[in-house]
């Protein structure tokens, strides 16, 4: 047996597909434009609490609320802008500009439950960059004041595609799509189950 097929064989069968739950739309704009046919999912907007904390936890936690919710998998983002000179805490714009030290990054988190009885899965992505004064289209957060290490450009002034290739966000799904690839997660769509259903019957 070749070894994609072996892997697949021995994958594990979801029988739902994945929901990824979020409440911004621009995040889902991305995440589907970064993920394309790579992970199949749908979207859904649940009222989970705002959580306090490390951005790494608040994904572990909001992940472990959705899958509760969602009785299946699912996948949950969250994200921060750090700045250095607070030491790494997500903080005010203005409160930076008592402070000579204008670096900062941002971090997103993702999270992926398989059900709610499954310890969620955790994966980082960072893009360094500063703070600067806005520029830019005004339609996503703080985009208009983040310019990433290496680009004369805001994230709010790239093209989109510029943005996805080089982002915190990009950099987090890059590890989701390669656990995924490593998983062989295997989803159960209406057709595959019909399709299984008519073999088992005859
Ligand atoms: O439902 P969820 O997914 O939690 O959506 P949210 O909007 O609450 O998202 P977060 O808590 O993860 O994000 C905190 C803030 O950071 C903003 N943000 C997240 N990703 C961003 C990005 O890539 N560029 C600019 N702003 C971003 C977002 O609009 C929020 O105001
Ligand atoms: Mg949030």
């Amino acid at each position: 047996m070749e070894l994609a097929a072996a892997k697949a064989a021995s994958g594990v069968v979801v029988s739902r597909p994945v929901t990824f739950v979020t409440g911004n739309a621009k995040k889902l704009e991305e995440v589907r434009a970064i993920l394309g046919q790579t992970v199949p999912f749908q979207s859904l907007k649940l009222d989970l609490p705002e959580l306090q904390g490390e951005p790494e936890e608040i994904s572990k936690e909001k992940a472990r609320l959705a899958a509760v919710e969602m009785k299946g998998p699912v996948l949950v983002e969250d994200t921060c802008l750090c700045f250095n000179a607070l030491k790494g805490l997500p903080g005010l714009n203005n409160l930076l500009m008592a402070y000579e030290d204008k670096s900062a990054y941002a971090l997103c988190a993702f999270s992926f439950a398989l059900g709610p009885d499954a310890e969620p899965i955790t994966f980082l992505g960072k893009t360094l960059g500063k703070i600067v004064a806005a520029r830019g289209p005004n339609d996503f957060g703080w985009d208009p004041i983040f310019q990433p290490d290496g680009y004369e450009q805001t994230y709010a002034e790239m093209p989109k595609d510029e943005k996805n290739k080089i982002s915190h966000r990009s950099r987090a799904l890059d590890l989701v799509k390669s656990h995924f690839a490593e998983a062989g997660y295997i989803f159960e769509t209406n057709d595959s189950k019909k399709r299984k259903d008519a073999l088992v019957n005859s």
